[in-house]
């Protein structure tokens, strides 16, 4: 029964037949004419934004920022590997990617930073209003603020949403947070009652119920629980008054830990050991992801052990099965890999095959996430213009910046690139009836984590600073502006999480100035801080030649990996992000380019040699 939901989950996946919706709708509203035009400077953004913030004056020996987790005094908060050998393949872990700081984007290091810590005492506790005076509750601005509200998109289809989890899987995970079953720590228990925890538990911060509230508060419901994120404070990394620094569990870089796991350990645990391939299981003929070995903690709600519980990389795989469905084609991406490399290899052996199948698919999955997914939220010309894409290239992209620090931002992470919680589908259909508030979550974990306020990050973003409520009329409306002044005592406490959301899309992206200068730089990071990244060239040991670097840029695309690997798909249309139209007709799979694996044909036999 689950299998043939998936598969019809899968079905309506992909043919696109109904067109999933933004909040935000695809026609761009122009920013109103007293708002600057968005200022990215070249080259990274942020990099010129950092150096502002914290006084950097040159990279040749720049002091740690906070969050980079170069900090001395967090390197116990993961760690740093004794030495670095010369490696044709990423580590799993991450480590080592960067030779000067080894432990840059691995797992159990802190979220970077743009702007300083926001905690009420300095240290860890949630932050409060200006006044002293609580900040709104975070249920009551997603009522007032977010309010449920059905969009169709145009044009882009629920593929566009849901490949963005799959980003954020590989490039983060708060530490201590359950996200997929119940966390183990109750602050609000099942029934909606304030558990003895939340009194005195400081990791307990539970959402309390509003009584404004129409859904919850006639049921007599006083909370949601919420757990809050384990910091470098709680594992004893930091210095007693300096600010918690939130953990993030897996690696920062875009190299599908989500696939391979973040962790030797992890990564073992999924191998077959055999043809270079990841371990399945067969089923009506076709594989799929192992069952985790514990599934009554990972899959809380599973009634029996035969019920699909999978084990991949990453923890969260079974949260939705939209989710789950991308993960079972990225499974089978690497194992397709894997069976035409042995082809053409017959003399390799199984690690052989595993790393080289691994290092072309992290390159197929970056050049779409590079070159067909983020065009669509951040623009392909403000990606051209600040050096994420380079359209046209024709052979190496030599732009590999060891001063550029790939770690996952906070302000990313946690207010950013979760703006696109906002794309869900809303009647997505669960196995319980549990119903949280994300948009509630979002905001409570914004404080859990001590962003800076929207004003501090505006600046930090050189945009025009609000210093009053009407000031923001500049990329928010009269009405939600309105809506904050009467939820907010100051303009200072206005949360970059709300605010951030309520932004007037620049033009050709899906996100507002401010949250649009986190995710380019980010993403500017994720690329130029990963020495690893499938355009470079720099290092002949590790580059792909020019002909396989050529063949990766035009065969990979969506649209190919979900014919190779999906069920009993025959046509595609070629941008599988957008909707089947009049330019974006349905073709046959074979008429779609694909990655030319014979051109990995290692005549020189050079691996076997090892
Ligand atoms: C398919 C439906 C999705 C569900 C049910 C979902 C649910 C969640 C949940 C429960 C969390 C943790 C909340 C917390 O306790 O702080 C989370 C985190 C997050 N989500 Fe989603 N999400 C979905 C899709 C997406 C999409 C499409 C994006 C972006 C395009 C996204 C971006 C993020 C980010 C960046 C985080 C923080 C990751 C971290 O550092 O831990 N999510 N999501």
């Amino acid at each position: 029964g689950y299998f043939r939901y998936l598969s019809n989950q899968m079905q309506s996946l992909l043919s696109t037949v109904s067109p999933f919706g933004y909040q935000f709708s695809s026609t761009n509203i122009p920013i109103t004419s007293n708002a600057p035009a968005l200022r990215l400077p070249v080259n990274g953004f942020g990099h010129e934004t950092v150096a502002a913030t914290y006084g950097v004056p040159n990279y040749s020996n720049p002091p740690p920022p906070p969050g980079s987790g170069s900090d001395p005094a967090t390197q116990t908060c993961g760690l740093p590997p004794t030495f670095c050998p010369k490696a044709r393949y990423r580590s799993l872990d991450g480590s080592c990617n960067n030779i000067q700081t080894p432990v840059w984007g691995t797992p159990q290091t802190p979220y970077g930073r743009l702007v300083q810590y926001n905690y009420a005492d300095g240290v860890s506790a949630m932050p409060v209003s200006q006044t002293g005076r609580q900040l709104p509750n975070p249920r009551e601005i997603s009522l007032r603020l977010f309010p449920d509200k059905q969009l169709i998109d145009p044009v882009w289809n629920l593929n566009a949403q849901q490949w963005g989890q799959i980003i954020t899987h590989d490039m983060s995970l708060t530490a201590g947070v359950a996200q997929t079953h119940k966390d183990l720590l109750t602050c609000c228990d099942d029934n909606g009652r304030l558990a003895p925890d939340a009194a005195f538990n400081p990791t307990c911060a539970p959402i309390l119920i509003p009584p404004t509230d129409a859904i919850h508060a006639p049921q007599g419901t006083q909370c949601m629980n919420f757990v809050r994120t384990t910091t470098t404070r709680d594992r004893g990394c930091t210095a007693p008054n300096a600010p918690a620094e939130p953990l993030s569990t897996v690696t920062a870089y875009m190299d599908l830990s989500l696939v391979y796991g973040s962790s030797a350990q992890q990564g073992a645990a999924i191998r077959a050991y055999s043809g270079g391939r990841l371990a399945t299981l067969v089923r009506s003929g076709r594989e799929w992801p192992p069952q985790d070995p514990n599934i009554t903690l990972t899959c809380e709600s599973a009634v029996s052990v035969n019920e699909p519980c999978y084990l991949t990389g990453d923890i969260r795989v079974n949260q939705n099965p939209q989710l789950t469905i991308l993960q079972i084609i990225l499974l089978r991406e690497h194992n397709r890999i894997a069976d035409s490399l042995a082809k053409v290899n017959p003399y390799w052996d199984d690690e052989t095959i595993y790393q080289e199948a691994r290092r072309i698919h992290i390159a197929e999955i970056q050049h779409i996430n590079y070159y067909e997914y983020l065009p669509i939220f951040l623009g392909f010309n403000n990606m051209v213009k600040n050096k994420l894409i380079y359209p046209g290239a024709k052979g190496y992209v030599n732009d590999y910046n060891p001063r550029v620090n790939p770690t996952v931002l906070d302000e990313h992470a946690t207010a950013a690139f979760r703006h696109f919680h906002t794309l869900i589908r809303g009647y997505l259909q669960r196995n319980n009836t549990f119903g949280g508030d994300l948009r509630a979550t979002d905001i409570q974990r914004g404080r859990d984590h001590g962003l800076g306020s929207y004003k501090a990050t505006r600046a930090a973003c050189n945009l025009p600073v609000p210093h009053t409520f009407h000031d923001m009329l500049d990329f928010i409306s009269e009405q939600n502006v309105q809506i904050l002044q009467t939820l907010y005592d100051t303009p200072e406490d206005v949360e970059l999480v709300v605010a951030g959301s309520l932004e007037r899309n620049v033009p050709s992206a899906q996100a507002g100035p401010t949250f649009l200068c986190i995710l380019t730089e980010q993403f500017y990071r994720t690329r130029a801080g990963d020495r690893y990244f499938y355009e470079n060239g720099a290092d002949p040991e590790i580059a792909f030649t020019p002909s396989q670097l050529e063949s990766i840029r035009h065969g990979s695309s969506m649209a190919r990996l979900l014919c190779d690997n999906a069920d009993h798909i025959q046509l595609m249309q070629p941008r599988a992000f957008e909707q089947i139209s009049h330019n974006n007709k349905l073709v046959p799979c074979e008429e779609l380019p694909t990655v030319d694996l014979s051109l990995w044909a290692d005549s020189r036999n050079y691996y076997k040699k090892k």
